[in-house]
């Protein structure tokens, strides 16, 4: 990995370590997409998944925002999605515009699991993903660390029992009350999967890594405890195994973000993850308290802070810091969720401004 060009911002890195900063890191969930003009221009109308897989194309978009806001954001993070497990192992996905992904054919009863490949090659399967991340970390020339990231097991299942975005989960729903074996079998097969990905990942040239858990709050305690949190601590205990096997010498950080499972923070803090990322329902001095020091929290203004005035959104950018105990340490900015496609850049400038003012101050 000693091919690439030193690192001129580590901030990130070090915060996520828990090493006390001169201001907090920054950095946005989707930051590259479509609210940016120029992201629009460079898709130029291609298919989705087609972006992801032209290694100039997604490390062109990862880098936009970088671009964008100059010197404002502290990470950047490879353009691509979660759901390119699922096509590894097999399944045909097609993000449909407007409308959000769509599975042909998605996994409904047991015997569907049949359907997925076994022994899946994530070198071979997501070859693209690895070069896409190692032309990014060249071009990035050392500017800000490059995350790398996949989808939690229980989103990835969600998505695959569903076959898309859904509001009742009654597919995934009746696979865990009503298959729950079949269930822990495909959780255990994405795992075995995302392990893999995210230490090639870090092959390819990703500094940092983050698991998305985005459905994390569809499942109660009970439940979370027993579909999910295994599996986000079989990720993290194993990832550090095979890095270690890959020669890795770097300590690579590691985030959880588990939309939704306010309740189970505490754990959280405690399952092989460097940080924690939250979501906007959660009170950050209550956050603070609960996690005590064991790990970086990461967040948690809420995405929608950006529709209103800028006194709003530096009111907010204010009380969130200070709620956070300023953010000298274990502390790492970010929305509570991702932006969307309506949001104004020129907003989102103000935010970050903000975030450096009171983050330094
Ligand atoms: C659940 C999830 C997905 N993908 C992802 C998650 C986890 C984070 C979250 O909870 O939002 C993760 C993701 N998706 C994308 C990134 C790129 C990096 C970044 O954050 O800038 C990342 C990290 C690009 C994308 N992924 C997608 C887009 C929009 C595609 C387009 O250009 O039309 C982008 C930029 C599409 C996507 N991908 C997914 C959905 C539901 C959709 C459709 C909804 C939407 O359009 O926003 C699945």
């Amino acid at each position: 990995m000693s091919e690439f060009p030193p690192l001129k911002n580590d901030l990130i890195l070090r915060a996520a370590r828990g090493e006390k900063v001169e201001r907090p890191p920054i950095w946005i969930m989707r930051q590259a997409g479509r609210y940016l003009p120029e992201y629009h221009e460079v898709k130029a109308g291609r298919d989705f998944f087609e972006t992801c897989r032209d290694a100039e194309i997604a490390s062109a978009i990862t880098i936009q925002p970088i671009d964008h806001f100059d010197g404002l954001i502290d990470a950047a993070i490879i353009f691509s999605d979660i759901l390119v497990i699922p096509q590894a192992m097999g399944m045909d996905v097609q993000m449909i515009d407007k409308q959000g992904p769509h599975f042909t054919d998605p996994l409904r009863v047991p015997k569907d699991l049949e359907k997925l490949s076994k022994d899946v090659d994530v070198l071979k399967e997501l070859d693209w993903a690895f070069k896409a991340i190692t032309l990014t970390r060249k071009k990035l020339n050392g500017r800000v660390p490059l995350l790398g990231f996949c989808g939690g097991p229980w989103t990835l299942m969600v998505y695959m029992i569903e076959g898309g975005g859904s509001r009742l989960f009654r597919y995934a729903k009746e696979w865990i009350y009503r298959y729950p074996e079949a269930s822990h079998e495909l959780l255990q097969r994405i795992t075995d999967v995302a392990v893999e990905f995210l230490a090639q990942q870090v092959i390819a040239g990703a500094q940092m890594l983050q698991v998305f858990e985005s459905w994390g709050g569809e499942l109660g305690p009970a439940e979370f405890k027993e579909f999910s949190l295994p599996y986000l601590r079989q990720i993290s205990a194993k990832l550090k195994l095979r890095l270690k096997e890959l020669d890795v010498k770097e300590d690579i950080p590691v985030t959880i973000f588990s939309k939704g499972s306010w309740y189970a923070l505490d754990e959280l803090s405690n399952s092989g993850y460097n940080t924690v990322s939250l979501d906007w329902l959660y009170e950050p001095k209550e956050a603070v308290k609960v996690s005590n020091g064991r790990v970086t929290l990461q967040g948690n203004i809420d995405p929608g802070t950006m529709y209103g005035s800028d006194e709003v959104i530096s009111r907010k950018v204010e009380e969130m810091i200070k709620g956070f105990g300023g953010g000298k340490q274990n502390y790492i900015i970010n929305f509570g969720h991702g932006t969307s496609p309506f949001m104004n850049p020129e907003k989102i400038r103000h935010f970050l401004k903000e975030c450096h003012r009171f983050g330094s101050a």
